[in-house]
């Protein structure tokens, strides 16, 4: 039996109606309203989104619009013009707090709406921060800005499975892309990313030194006053219970912060609360330069000042063996000082010191005083140039440590720890003309600080050499 077959079949593409068209005319018109409500609630986030991003620019006008309807041009003219006489009135009075509370705000609305907000979609792709998956964009959003004139605050919720060393690799680019002069990267919390965008160098200009305190109940070991750090607030470092190391090239200004700390001190080393002691292999260059700071400074590295070093070795083992069982730390009741020993160029005593025998036992002997030293009372303050491993084996021991100008990238993770300088404390990167800036970091602490220290000049060490001595603040 012969089959069925057809002549002529139907060649042409059937027509594929979407699957909507096939609903109920009752259902379409559901979903035309849910539509509708939908697009409503969106243009409604996106209107008090806009409203909380952009509270002065954009809901001032607004309101400025509806008092011109409601109530005519003259009322709006004239209070603009008594808002602006207010402003200026506070500007004039207090700028800091004008500055802080109206300007900023001000330019953080501006930064958003012509820098951020409008290249943010483009810059994330062209540095590739974005990710296409299945026809899906997935790009990092740009959440809080928050602009403090030096710097814009840049809060950025990443990408699903994006890690912020992804960010810290793009870090240079990025500052181009927003005409940045470098960028910063924070982890805040999971899945959140801080970029600090530099504008300008808030430590630029030199920080005199304070007036002296003239009472040694004002100095707290804890918290000495060293200079300020880049947000503006003081920069502190813990003397007692702690060790700090500063590493920075000729020039970079390491006797800043050394004179900083001792100026800071001087009320308490005038009444006898706290001892330096002192070896500055250099010849006396630098701690000669008002040797009345001191109860003993030797200006070599030889004999003297290896019998030095193990003299205070022997002192700390010495309070350690009496504070055994009766107390755990130092504390300002003791009849004993605070001692602090400042070494001005450590290389020169446990590295480039000639005769191998006074070396080893240099070394010994601060290693000592540096690994037990915190809870009897004594505090090493060691400068040196050069970081590596060979020159300051110990340097780990040291809880502050302090990374002024640096000649070498890899010279930064050395001083400050790994990985840091990929996060933007760029110590290698410190201007020559800025002698004293420095990045500091402390155990136990996050992120090192970008900080400056007092510029302590030689007339106000030799006013520190007079109020030593004649124990009066000129
Ligand atoms: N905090 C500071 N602010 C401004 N200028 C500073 C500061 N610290 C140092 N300077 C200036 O920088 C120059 C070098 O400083 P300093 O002698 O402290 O450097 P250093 O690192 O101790 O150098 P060296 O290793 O040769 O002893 C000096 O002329 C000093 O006046």
């Amino acid at each position: 039996m012969s089959r069925w077959v057809d002549p002529a079949p139907f060649e042409g593409v059937r027509p594929r109606l979407p699957w909507w068209m096939l609903l109920p005319g009752k259902l379409k018109c559901l979903a035309v309203v849910v539509a509708l409500a939908w697009l409503v609630v969106v243009a409604l986030g996106r209107f008090v989104l806009t409203a909380v991003r952009y509270p002065v620019t954009f809901v001032a006008p607004l309101v400025a619009a509806w008092c011109v309807w409601r109530h005519g041009w003259w009322p709006v003219g004239l209070t603009c013009t008594g808002l602006a006489g207010v402003l200026a009135l506070w500007a004039k009075v207090a700028p800091h707090s004008f500055r802080r509370l109206c300007w900023y705000r001000l330019v953080t609305e501006w930064r958003r709406a012509v820098v951020y907000a409008p290249r943010w979609r483009t810059v994330m792709r062209l540095a590739e921060l974005t990710k296409d998956v299945r026809g899906r964009e997935y790009r990092p959003s740009l959440r809080h800005v928050r602009s403090e004139g030096w710097r814009d605050r840049v809060r950025v919720r990443m990408i699903p499975a994006q890690s912020s060393d992804a960010w810290e690799l793009r870090r240079d680019g990025l500052a181009h892309s927003f005409g940045a002069r470098s960028c910063r990267i924070r982890v805040l919390r999971p899945r959140v990313v801080e970029l600090d965008f530099m504008h300008s160098d808030p430590l630029s200009r030199s920080i005199p030194a304070p007036a002296l305190v003239d009472v040694s109940s004002g100095v707290d070991l804890k918290r000495v006053t060293v200079g300020c750090t880049e947000s503006g607030s003081s920069w502190r470092i813990r003397l007692q219970g702690n060790q700090v190391l500063g590493v920075g090239v000729q020039g970079s200004g390491k006797a800043s912060v050394l004179w900083s700390i001792v100026w800071h001190l001087a009320p308490a080393i005038r009444d006898g609360l706290v001892r330096l002691v002192g070896v500055d292999p250099k010849g006396g260059m630098e701690l000669g330069q008002c040797p009345e700071a001191f109860d003993r400074v030797v200006y070599d590295n030889g004999v003297q000042a290896v019998e030095l070093l193990e003299d205070l070795a022997v002192q700390v083992k010495d309070r350690a063996d009496r504070y055994r069982g009766v107390r755990r730390l130092w504390t300002r009741v003791d009849d004993e000082p605070f001692t602090v020993l400042v070494v001005d160029e450590l290389a020169d005593l446990v590295a480039y010191q000639s005769d191998q025998n006074l070396r080893e036992r240099a070394s010994r002997a601060l290693q000592t005083i540096v690994s037990q030293g915190r809870a009897p009372g004594f505090c090493v303050l060691a400068l040196v140039q050069d970081p590596r491993k060979e020159v300051v084996g110990f340097r780990h021991l040291f809880g502050t440590r302090i990374a002024l100008r640096l000649d070498e990238p890899v010279q930064v993770d050395m001083v400050l720890g790994d990985g840091v300088r990929a996060k933007g404390a760029a110590a290698h990167e410190i201007d020559e003309n800025t002698p004293g800036v420095a990045w500091v970091k402390t155990d136990g602490r996050g992120l090192p600080e970008r900080v400056r220290a007092f510029h302590v000049t030689d007339t106000d060490l030799l006013a520190l050499a007079a109020y030593l001595t004649d124990g009066e603040a000129a």
